[in-house]
């Protein structure tokens, strides 16, 4: 299977070198993402496109790089093609027939085509001689030009046809790494999952940093957030993802801090705290998922206060945009689900929270709280390589592999998406299986037979993994994974 996939214009639009540089960069990305499903994928870089050959005819493999194709920043869209030779104009029309032969009957068509190389015909030449004969000798509804039911694509490259087969829409965006390193302020919420998607999009590296405020099921529940980011858009690169322990901090502002100026305080912590990581692991910017007038804390005055601790500067993408755009993209992109199951942490709740708070009076407030407590959180922070949160996971919580060895009574609960499971149904010959998507289960668990054994299943066992350790935070000690013998 071939597909050519086509730059973002804003990356055509460029200098030659620039352009050059970008498209090195995607050809690059494309590599490193798609090698995982094939590993003799062959990846070219043309001038004004991409060719990607796949010798596999596997049509889960096709899916799978169709669909990290989607999910690759810096492409507009990508043609899903069968690659012929050709000699003339005659033998163009010659396979475009024999390729349309049989579908196009009771149908109105039109050809259209793209031409590069030197040939003895225009593209027009091209459309009017294939649709003429297609027009002729198949049983169609006659070409139209405006709106027709079908439109034949051709691709003429020097000696190749190509007959395209689908339009696949691309993500647009930079490439990954043409842009400079950021560090997104994740909470688990809606905003920071789709202002570190728009990073990424944009062609960022973006690396996480995580305040935890709820133990660990916050930060098992952050952590599949960031996964789920970066293995969707952003695989191509390795990043970090860092947690620092905030409860001291928040202990520290509920005893020191007047009950009005905890929210922005807290947001002042955070911001040293991204400004020292920031600074240690030379990354350029923060990224938070603030939008003016959202919280007390975002309004100009509070914001205009909290971007005065920090020297890293502070991107926030969404700035103007609505709520309810935010979660129409979040569920785009996949992160809806999470922050729809993620419960509030938000360390500080005033009663009467300040949006119009003075410096002077921030900087009293701050005059009680003992820094040693924020340095300290500072250089207690983990760090993981995003690909370790897989490993950990494993490490904490095993996984059974062989049905055989599945203890007799145990139930495996499904907890993919419904579109997964239908998708590629999980068949168990000698033991039951439940339906629980993810975004349930939290809700969903206690109400089963609590006497029985459960093993959570998912396609790659990093979901079902880091579900289980939020089970047996939560008490249960009855939950294991499943993962299908390979
Ligand atoms: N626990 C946390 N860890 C890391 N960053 C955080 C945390 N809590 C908040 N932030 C950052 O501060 C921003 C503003 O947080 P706030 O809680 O005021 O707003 P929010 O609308 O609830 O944001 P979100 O939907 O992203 O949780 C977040 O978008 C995020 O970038």
């Amino acid at each position: 299977m071939k597909f050519i996939v086509k730059l973002f214009p804003e990356i055509t639009m460029k200098s030659k070198s620039v352009r050059k540089r970008f498209s090195k960069i995607l050809q690059s990305n494309i590599r490193n993402v798609l090698h995982r499903y094939d590993e003799d994928i062959r990846v070219r870089l043309e001038w004004d496109r991409i060719v990607v050959t796949s010798r596999s005819e596997d049509p889960k493999v096709r899916s799978q790089l169709v669909d990290a194709l989607k999910s690759t920043p810096g492409i507009v869209h990508f043609l899903e093609v069968k690659e012929h030779a050709f000699e003339d104009l005659h033998q163009i029309y010659e396979i475009t027939h024999r390729a349309w032969d049989g579908k196009l009957s009771d149908k109105t068509f039109c050809v259209r085509v793209k031409r590069s190389g030197k040939h003895e015909f225009t593209s027009t030449e091209v459309e009017r001689y294939v649709g003429g004969g297609l027009n002729q000798y198949t049983e169609n509804a006659g070409v139209r030009l405006k709106n027709p039911d079908i439109t034949i694509k051709l691709e003429i490259d020097g000696e190749k046809l190509y007959l395209v087969e689908e339009v696949h829409p691309g993500l647009g965006g930079f490439p990954i790494a043409t842009q400079e390193s950021v560090l997104s302020l994740i909470s688990g919420g809606f905003d920071s999952g789709v202002s570190s998607y728009q990073l990424i999009k944009r062609g960022a590296k973006v690396h996480y940093l995580f305040f935890n405020l709820g133990g660990r099921t916050h930060e098992v529940g952050v952590k599949q957030v960031a996964h789920h980011l970066w293995q969707r858009f952003g695989s191509s690169h390795r990043v970090k993802f860092i947690a620092i322990d905030f409860d001291p901090v928040v202990t520290e502002i509920l005893e020191k801090v007047d009950d009005s100026h905890m929210g922005v305080v807290l947001k002042r912590m955070f911001m040293r705290a991204g400004d020292a990581i920031a600074q240690q692991y030379k990354i350029q910017a923060m990224v938070t998922g603030e939008a003016v007038g959202q919280v007390s804390s975002q309004t100009l005055v509070n914001l205009g206060l909290i971007d005065k601790v920090s020297e890293t500067l502070i991107l926030r993408p969404l700035i103007a945009t609505d709520k309810q755009d935010i979660i129409d993209c979040a569920k785009q992109i996949g992160t809806g689900d999470f922050a729809e199951t993620m419960p509030e942490y938000c360390g500080v709740i005033s009663k009467r929270p300040t949006v119009k708070a003075k410096e002077g009076r921030v900087l009293e407030e701050e005059a009680h709280f003992d820094f040693s407590v924020l340095d300290t959180v500072i250089a207690e922070h983990r760090m993981v390589d995003i690909r370790d949160i897989e490993r950990e996971a494993e490490q904490e919580v095993p996984s059974i592999a062989v049905e055989s060895e599945l203890d007799d009574d145990a139930i495996i609960v499904d907890i993919r998406s419904i579109e997964e499971q239908e998708a590629s149904p999980l068949a168990m010959e000698s033991h039951q299986v439940v339906h629980i998507p993810f975004f349930r289960l939290a809700s969903q668990f206690s109400t089963l037979d609590q006497e029985k054994k459960y093993l959570l299943y998912c396609d790659r066992g990093v979901m079902s993994r880091l579900q289980a350790l939020y089970l047996e935070d939560q008490g249960h000690s009855n939950v294991g994974v499943y993962r299908k013998p390979s």
